[in-house]
């Protein structure tokens, strides 16, 4: 693939195809994040979004293109330990018997490799839900949560594991200002520490000056790439707010801030 150069890639897509259903959902999708930018993925709702984060990390087969983390072919990529992944609130909330701490330390155990916890381990367990604000919640079971504070004990287990790649679904989804703050201040610490990340958001709040590239998806295309968006006017802000009912549609460009 053609490549200008920048940082090292940590993740490629080249083309990249996928179809869920029967139906073919990412219609030729390339994008790169480098080692140490933060690219957020934006569209309206069905444009291709969570496929294409769930894709890199391995749970939505790809058709045609290519997909390489590290340099690998995400087909035969196994070391998972360097990338944390918080999927998006619905499908991992609810029914967990586990308390705060459990799950947040279990996202350190991926990083040691199932080796049991040091006590270092553990103080870095317990510096992840400082962060996230729920110190005083870390022996209560996830499920007695709200949505929001179980967001941000997913976003906790991520961040524990201290992953090369963090991949984060609408980590602000449910997330009060406060704490999308609080989870802006801890990505920036990460991002400065040499971590990558790529996250789906409906709106950039307070990420926004994290922002190395927005890449707007539409009817599982990439429509536009812009850097740095934070630097745009007030207003104009890449974000896409209607719907994809069509997929078949000719895509349209919309801006504005939902
Ligand atoms: N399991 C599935 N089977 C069939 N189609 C699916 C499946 N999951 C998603 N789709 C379809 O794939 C398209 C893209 O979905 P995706 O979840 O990637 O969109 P998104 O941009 O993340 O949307 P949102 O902003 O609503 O989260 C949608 O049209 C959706 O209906």
């Amino acid at each position: 693939m053609e490549r200008e150069a920048g940082p090292e890639p940590v993740t490629e897509l080249d083309e990249v195809t996928a179809e869920l259903g029967g139906r073919t959902v990412l219609r030729g999708v390339s994008l790169t994040v480098g080692r140490g930018e933060v690219v957020a993925l934006l569209g309206a709702n069905g444009s291709g979004k969570s496929t294409v984060v769930r894709a890199v990390v391995g749970q939505v087969p790809v058709t045609g293109g290519g997909l390489r983390l590290f340099g690998h072919p995400v087909r035969s990529f196994g070391d998972w330990s360097r990338v944390g992944y918080v999927p998006q609130r619905s499908t991992a909330a609810g029914g967990v018997p586990a308390t705060v701490r459990e799950v947040v330390a279990a996202g350190r155990l991926a990083r040691r490799r199932l080796r049991p916890l040091r006590r270092a381990d553990r103080a870095a367990v317990d510096r992840a839900i400082e962060r996230v604000g729920l110190a005083e919640r870390a022996g209560e079971p996830v499920d007695a949560l709200s949505g929001g504070q179980h967001q941000r004990v997913l976003i906790a287990r991520a961040l524990t594991a201290e992953p090369e790649l963090l991949i984060m679904d609408e980590p602000l989804a449910g997330v009060d200002l406060d704490s999308q703050r609080v989870l802006a201040e801890t990505l920036r610490t990460q991002v400065e520490g040499g971590a990558s990340v790529l996250l789906v958001l409906h709106e950039l709040g307070p990420l926004a000056p994290l922002i190395d590239r927005a890449v707007v998806l539409g009817h599982g295309r990439v429509e536009r790439t812009v850097d740095r968006p934070a630097l745009l006017p007030e207003g104009s802000h890449p974000c896409h707010p209607a719907d994809e009912l069509e997929p078949s549609a000719e895509p349209t460009l919309q801006t504005g801030v939902l």
